[in-house]
């Protein structure tokens, strides 16, 4: 896990679309995991502002997002599949019929469930991976508890994850009960994970789940055992951390930079 501590989210951004970009110019039909919350979004900034002015191109670019509410109506605007379309590929070139999500309206949710694994293994599996990660270490919506082997299903949310995302409902009684995420096994799939963490409210998680044991109590700790993970965090978000002094001196001495 290469942890990379940068000043602020303009620089994580940057960093983050770096990675992206290089992805896309080596494979231009690459399959790239998208996440919601705010987390990414100065990725999906830097990612809009080079398409639009460097010419940076989606079009043959596959996307997947992580996960879903369960009973929000089709084009509800805080469903994630509106979210990852406002915030992200309506802003780009990538074809819409390229652009995935599972699906938390239909009847058979766990054959829908199925269905999303089967449509990411078809494709090749996902390049690379954005995540955030919510106050109590979940990545999608992985709560604690979840199997570290899991794969693409219903899960029901912890109180403390409603409440974190009430702020974009008019009220907590709106917040879903229950999902449909990648499973941890899924997102270990990925050939490349970036994690992205920013603020104080985050740093007891990144401690957690970087230098804490790999457990399912803290779901993000699963990524102690990907071979390709990059954890991008600001100086709040690593406030907490034992190794900090470690980890700015290894990024600043990277022999041979290249990227991430
Ligand atoms: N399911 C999403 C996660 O994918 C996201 O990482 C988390 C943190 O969101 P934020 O980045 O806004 O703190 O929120 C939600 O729970």
């Amino acid at each position: 896990m290469e942890v990379v501590i940068l000043p602020g989210t303009r620089q994580i951004g940057r960093l983050a679309a770096d990675a992206i970009e290089t992805l896309l110019r080596a494979k231009p039909d690459a399959v790239l995991g998208l996440a919601t919350g705010s987390s990414p979004l100065p990725v999906y900034d830097e990612l809009s502002r080079r398409h639009h002015e460097e010419g940076l191109d989606f079009s043959r670019a596959h996307a997947f997002a992580l996960d879903e509410y369960v009973g929000l109506e089709p084009g509800h605007p805080e469903s994630y599949r509106e979210v990852i379309r406002r915030e992200f590929t309506d802003r780009v070139n990538i074809d819409p019929a390229n652009v995935h999500s599972p699906d938390g309206t239909a009847e058979d949710l766990p054959a829908a469930c199925q269905a999303y694994e089967d449509a990411i293994r078809e494709r090749g599996g996902v390049d690379l991976q954005l995540l955030g990660v919510g106050t109590d270490g979940h990545i999608g919506f992985n709560e604690p508890g979840s199997s570290l082997a899991s794969r693409t299903r219903i899960k029901t949310l912890i109180e403390q994850t409603r409440k974190d995302n009430a702020r974009f409902f008019r009220s907590i009684d709106d917040v879903p009960h229950h999902v449909v995420t990648q499973g941890l096994g899924t997102i270990m799939d990925a050939r490349h994970v970036i994690l992205i963490a920013t603020g104080a409210r985050k740093a007891q998680a990144v401690r957690d789940f970087v230098e804490g044991p790999v457990a399912a109590i803290c779901a993000a700790s699963v990524l102690q055992l990907h071979p390709h993970a990059t954890v991008l965090i600001d100086e709040a978000a690593a406030s907490s951390l034992r190794l900090a002094d470690y980890y700015r001196h290894t990024f600043e001495s990277k022999p041979g930079w290249q990227g991430l």
